[in-house]
């Protein structure tokens, strides 16, 4: 099991805060950097095709020691093994967390409930690789005959983002003639356009959905199923043109869709980590199925490295243990994730789930309430977009953004110098937001410009950077299927890490419960149009202003 640790109350944590005040506070990186020209050396890894420096952080040795005590001392090993052990560690739903048994290929089982689960996977993946082969070589047809060239998966939130992610990141691999569509949101809006897009003789719908009860997800099938039904006219056509993709068989069963045509999963897998599992048909089906088990080889290897080395240089661990350095000692709140591949466009969207969902909590696993930050905000957009938009609150704004830069060694578009103008933006970034700007730097710049003393003077202080903001940066020599799995279980295995410190569930997601009951109770309240008093006034008068509106 987990332990239960709280993190305040370790020596490290004390160890932590007195380092902070007494060595870092004023401490420069670039003196760091300065007073030691191994410090690239010592405080990047490399892992595969990835290399991962974390030397532009304001950490010394020091702070490393006393962070890999912190995860000592809170039993982040432990964690780790009660993980691939299938302990149930996701206590609040009496769950084991397993999705690195999706993509164990190696052969040795891993247990839940004393059960090995790989029997399971291996029959699900075969079943996902023969229906992709067959969607492919057109041995599975449409209603009229014709191949299927359509891919709409119809899901939300962990049943939407990691595909879309990954199908987007891995745009080089698509096969020919797929094209994916992902429709979410409940806004109409989403699916009357994604049909104006597809026919209903070439269209597969995925419904992915791991309850098979989200509000969003069964609205959005059941209008998908009536548009194909206005066409096909025929209840027999429904099954060559909609799979599910769930844990739960009875509601797919009483949804309409044939068993066979059911791509199961389990609850020992989180939505937030399920791209691996059957939700990852729409994957399997974009860029073949070689390549989303390339996507699995890649995050086992990562498993693998989580799974078998010290902490000292295990990268999640790390990962884990440098974030949280900065939102506990430095106060920090958000974290941007920072692409330099136009691909990968929707990574940081998808961490956002992966992250906030996992540690937005406040309850420690002692069921008391937190008296420590725990997960940060996570956004980000591509770089070089961001630069020219939101960078400039990174640079000069008040708060400290500690960012991840990722970047590909090598593009799947090597047009002109487009890529060594991308790397080029890449790496002053985080040697700028390292150094800074001085004031004498700005004034010297200045003085070339040939202004007058009084007016250099006056323009100084809004030239000047502060520097010493922190930043990782992710070298991948290229988005391949395998690297981008290694990358997305980095990624996973460190909030896994940070939330065993912060001795939080990291695998619930009560926090979504309450709006959703909201809404089924106000959803009957719309249908007519009465008065509506059994709210606040501010609800009341918004859903009375709102009847009046759509008249
Ligand atoms: O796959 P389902 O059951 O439709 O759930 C979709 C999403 O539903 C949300 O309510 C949950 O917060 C997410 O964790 C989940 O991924």
């Amino acid at each position: 099991m987990l332990p239960t640790v709280s993190p305040t109350q370790t020596n490290a944590w004390k160890s932590l805060q007195q380092h902070k005040d007494n060595d870092i506070k004023s401490i420069k990186m670039k003196e760091l950097f300065a007073k030691d020209a191994d410090r690239f050396k010592k405080l990047s890894h490399t892992f595969g095709d990835i290399v991962i420096d974390f030397s532009k952080n304001i950490i010394t040795d020091k702070t490393l020691e006393i962070l890999l005590q912190l995860a000592t001392e809170t039993g982040v090993q432990q964690g780790i093994e009660a993980m691939f052990k299938g302990d149930k560690i996701n206590a609040t739903e009496d769950r084991s967390v397993l999705h690195v048994a999706l993509r164990n290929l190696s052969g040795t089982p891993i247990y839940s409930e004393g059960k090995d689960v790989m029997p399971q996977v291996k029959q699900v993946l075969a079943q996902m690789r023969t229906f992709s082969n067959k969607v492919h070589s057109g041995e599975w047809k449409g209603y009229t005959g014709k191949k299927i060239k359509y891919i709409v998966n119809i899901g939300i939130g962990g049943s939407d983002l990691g595909p879309l992610m990954v199908t987007e990141a891995l745009k080089p691999y698509w096969q020919d003639g797929m094209q994916p569509y992902f429709v979410s949101n409940v806004d109409g809006t989403h699916i009357a356009e994604t049909l104006k897009k597809v026919t209903p003789e070439e269209t597969l719908f995925l419904i992915a959905s791991k309850t098979f009860t989200t509000q969003e997800t069964m609205t959005n099938a059941l209008t998908a199923r009536a548009w194909f039904m206005e066409t096909a006219k025929d209840e027999a056509a429904v099954a060559k043109h909609f799979v599910a993709l769930s844990t739960n068989e009875k509601d797919v069963v009483k949804f309409g869709i044939d068993k066979a045509n059911m791509f199961e999963f389990w609850d020992w897998v989180g939505g937030r980590y399920s791209l691996w599992s059957a939700i990852g048909l729409s994957i399997a089906l974009t860029i073949g199925y070689d390549n989303f088990e390339l996507l699995l080889k890649g995050a086992h290897e990562t498993d693998n490295h989580f799974k078998t080395t010290s902490l000292d240089k295990n990268i999640p661990v790390l990962m884990g243990l440098v974030g949280l350095w900065y939102t506990n000692f430095f106060g920090t709140q958000s974290e941007a994730i920072l692409p330099y591949d136009q691909y990968m466009h929707r990574f940081a969207a998808y961490f956002q789930q992966g992250n906030m969902e996992s540690n937005g909590k406040s309850t420690d696993r002692n069921g008391k309430h937190v008296t420590y930050a725990t997960g940060p905000i996570i956004w980000g957009e591509p770089g070089t977009n961001g630069q020219h938009a939101f960078y400039q609150l990174i640079h000069q704004g008040t708060p400290v953004i500690p960012c991840d830069f990722i970047a590909p060694a090598i593009s799947h578009n090597p047009i002109g110098d487009h890529h060594a103008k991308l790397l080029s933006n890449f790496f002053a970034q985080t040697e700028a937001l390292m150094n800074g700007k001085s004031a004498e730097e700005a004034k010297a710049e200045l003085e070339k410009s040939g202004k007058s003393a009084e007016e250099i003077e006056k323009l100084v202080p809004f030239k000047v950077f502060e520097g010493n903001r922190p930043t990782n940066s992710i070298l991948i020599k290229k988005i391949t299927p395998f690297t981008l799995g290694q990358l997305i279980a980095l990624y996973e295995h460190k909030i896994f890490v940070q939330g065993v410190i912060w001795n939080i569930y990291s695998f619930d997601q009560w926090g979504v419960e309450l709006g959703k009951q909201l809404a089924n109770k106000i959803l009957p309240e719309l249908q007519n149009d009465a008065e509506v008093t059994s709210h606040d006034s501010s609800t009341n008068g918004l859903i009375n202003t709102w009847k009046k509106l759509r008249n």
